[in-house]
C-alpha cells in the first residue's frame, strides 16, 4: 500500500501542494486530475522520491520513499514512472527497448515477456523497427511497456495516452488498465482526460489551489461535483438557481415547462447536438437529439 501522509511542498517559497493525505492498496488503480500547473506532476515526482521533502512522509508498504539526498540513484525497483520524456533508446528496436532491464541470463523468458508486452501496449507491427523511426504515440506505449517489464508493483503514469491516436486509445487503455489489474499492480494516473478515469479509476483525487479538493470514487464525484472546476472536467454544464451544477445531458427540452430560453448556437458532437440557448440573460447549455435553429424558442426541465 502507498501512503502519502501529510505532504506539503514547494519548488521555492510557494507551496505547491499542501496537506496531501491519502493512500493507494495493492492492484488500486488512482487517478489525479486537476488544472494544469495544480502540481500533478510535482505530487508523482514526490511519490517517485525525485525531491526531498521537508513536510509529510510517503511509504510503500512501510518502506519510506526518500528523496536524493538519501539515495544515490533516484527511485526504487517496485516502483515505475512513465513521464512525459519517455526516455528511450532511439537506435534501437522496440523489442530491445523494452527487454533492457531484463536478465540476458534467462534468453526464453525475456523473449517471451517482451513479446506479451508488446502486445499488451499493441505494438506487434513495431517489433523490430528502431525506436527513432517511431511517432509520439507510438513512443509513448514503447515507455508504458518497458516501464512494466520488471513487474513494478507500483506504475506512476503522467499523462500516458496523451500523445496517442483516437483509433488506438481506447482499446490501448482498456488493455493496460486491463494488464495492472490482473497483475495487481498499483498505479496512479496524472490527466487532463476523463475517459482515462470513468471506466478505470477505482478513486478519483482533485487538485486545486494546492489542496485535495475531492477524494472518492469517479461515480461519485462525477454525480455530485462539488465546483464548476470539477464538472468541467466531465462536460459541458451549466450553473442554474437554485438547482446548483447540472450538466448539458440533464437538461432535457420539452413541450412546456416553466423554465424557457432561446436558442443561440447548435455544435453538432456525435451522438447528440449541444444547443446553446440564452437563459435568463445568461448561456446555458443543454444536449439534444436534434439540431435547432437559431432564435427557437425552447422549454426545458431539468432531472437529477
Ligand atoms: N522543477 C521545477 N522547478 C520550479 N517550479 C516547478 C518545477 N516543476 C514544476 N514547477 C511549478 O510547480 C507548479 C506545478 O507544476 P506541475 O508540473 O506539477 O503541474 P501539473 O498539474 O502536472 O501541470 P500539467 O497538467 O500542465 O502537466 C507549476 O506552477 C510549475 O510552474
Amino acid at each position: 500500500m502507498l501512503e502519502v501522509k501529510n505532504v506539503t511542498f514547494g519548488y521555492s517559497k510557494t507551496e505547491v501542494l499542501k496537506a496531501i493525505d491519502f493512500k493507494v492498496e495493492a492492484g488500486e488503480n488512482l487517478a489525479i486530475i486537476g488544472e494544469s500547473g495544480s502540481g500533478k506532476s510535482t505530487l508523482l515526482n514526490l511519490i517517485y522520491g525525485k525531491y526531498d521533502l521537508k513536510q509529510g512522509n510517503i511509504f510503500w508498504n512501510n518502506e519510506e520513499i526518500l528523496g536524493p539526498k538519501f539515495n544515490l540513484v533516484i527511485g526504487y525497483d517496485f516502483m515505475k514512472y512513465v513521464t512525459q520524456e519517455f526516455d528511450l533508446m532511439p537506435y534501437t528496436t522496440v523489442e530491445e527497448n523494452i527487454g533492457k532491464y531484463l536478465s540476458r541470463f534467462y534468453p526464453e523468458e525475456k523473449q517471451k515477456r517482451t513479446k506479451d508486452l508488446i502486445k499488451v501496449v499493441e505494438l506487434e507491427a513495431f517489433t523490430n523497427t528502431k525506436v527513432k523511426f517511431l511517432s509520439g504515440g507510438q513512443k509513448q506505449r514503447v515507455a508504458i511497456a518497458r516501464a512494466l517489464a520488471k513487474e513494478p508493483e507500483i506504475l506512476l503514469l503522467d499523462e500516458p495516452f496523451s500523445h496517442i491516436d483516437n483509433f488506438k486509445k481506447q482499446s490501448l487503455r482498456r488493455s493496460v488498465f486491463k494488464y495492472l489489474k490482473n497483475h495487481k499492480i498499483s498505479c496512479i494516473v496524472a490527466t487532463h482526460n476523463k475517459n482515462d478515469v470513468l471506466g478505470f479509476a477505482d478513486q478519483l483525487l482533485v487538485i486545486h489551489q494546492s489542496k485535495i479538493i475531492a477524494k472518492d470514487t469517479p461515480q461519485h464525484i462525477f454525480k455530485n461535483p462539488k465546483l464548476p472546476l470539477i464538472a468541467s472536467f466531465f462536460g459541458e454544464f451549466n450553473v442554474i438557481e437554485p438547482y446548483g451544477i447540472v450538466y448539458a445531458h440533464q437538461l432535457q427540452i420539452v413541450v412546456l415547462s416553466d423554465l424557457k430560453a432561446v436558442v443561440t448556437k447548435t455544435y453538432f458532437n456525435g451522438r447528440n447536438w449541444l444547443i446553446e440557448a440564452n437563459y435568463k440573460s445568461k448561456p446555458i447549455f443543454i444536449e439534444h437529439h436534434l439540431k435547432l435553429e437559431k432564435d427557437a424558442l425552447i422549454y426545458f426541465t431539468i432531472s437529477s
